[in-house]
């Protein structure tokens, strides 16, 4: 029986994307499937996309999802160019490329997805999203293996803002650094935010997490939950956990 959901429930479960981190279009589906009705966005990163492919997209939107395409693109501006030319015509409503990549690549990325859209007025444009430092990173490795000094929230936020310069919509970061992409970057700056884990979840293989509630209250436009629904006895009760918590803080 599909639960009902209330409209403040259905606005917070919009805020919800649900990575489809699946090694096929089948049981990606069952996920999808035992989620209906709960209007989250849906997100296709490299282990579904490398198997499915765009079929797969296409038939997401056809389902009325929207769909963030998670392919973290870092390469040269021109490659970067094509590659969001060519999530923007599949239809991608937001999708990412590494800040590290530098702000000619980011630019490079709004100037394909324009191109898509100039070509064919019926697309929009995506919301084009900056990966600033991974959720998995902890300060220690930050540090001493990618060799970037200072704290993890600073090189978010430096980051964040060569985003916002280079035009792009967002970034993806920990909830975290929410309050200090918004206090830098302003309050519209999108922030997606994975690294979410309910209290006395398992952190997995994520080293800078918060609660549901604590990513709203942070102000996270978007929470990216994975294994806290997808590996749960019952995906569909954990996602409606989530959203309640969400809707009470
Ligand atoms: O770009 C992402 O979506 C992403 C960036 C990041 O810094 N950390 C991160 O975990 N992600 C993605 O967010 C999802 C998190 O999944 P769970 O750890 O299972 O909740 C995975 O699909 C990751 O690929």
């Amino acid at each position: 029986m599909v639960q009902e959901l209330t409209l403040e429930q259905k606005a917070m479960a919009k805020r919800i994307m649900i990575p489809l981190d699946y090694p096929n279009a089948e049981q990606a589906s069952l996920l999808i499937n035992n989620l209906e009705g709960i209007p989250c966005y849906m997100k296709v990163g490299m282990q579904l996309f490398y198997a499915a492919g765009p079929d797969f997209i296409k038939d997401l939107k056809r389902r009325g999802y929207s769909v963030f395409v998670d392919l973290k693109m870092h390469d040269i501006p021109n490659t970067v160019k094509g590659g969001a030319e060519s999530l923007t015509q599949l239809g991608a409503d937001m999708f990412n490329v590494h800040a590290s990549g530098g702000s000619a690549m980011m630019a490079a990325a709004r100037t394909g997805a324009a191109a898509a859209v100039s070509n064919n007025p019926s697309l929009s444009m995506p919301l084009i999203i900056a990966v600033t430092q991974l959720t998995s990173t902890s300060q220690e490795v930050m540090n001493s293996e990618i060799g970037i000094s200072g704290n993890v929230t600073d090189t978010v936020v430096r980051y964040a803002k060569l985003a916002a310069e280079a035009g792009l919509d967002g970034v993806v970061a920990s909830p975290q650094e929410s309050a200090a992409i918004a206090a830098a970057c302003g309050p519209a700056f999108c922030t997606v935010t994975p690294g979410i884990r309910p209290a006395g979840s398992s952190m997995d293989d994520q080293s800078r997490v918060m609660t549901p509630g604590q990513a709203i209250r942070q102000g996270s436009h978007y929470l990216v939950i994975g294994r806290p629904i997808t590996g749960a006895e019952d995906p569909r009760q954990a996602a409606l956990n989530i959203i309640e918590e969400m809707t009470q803080a």
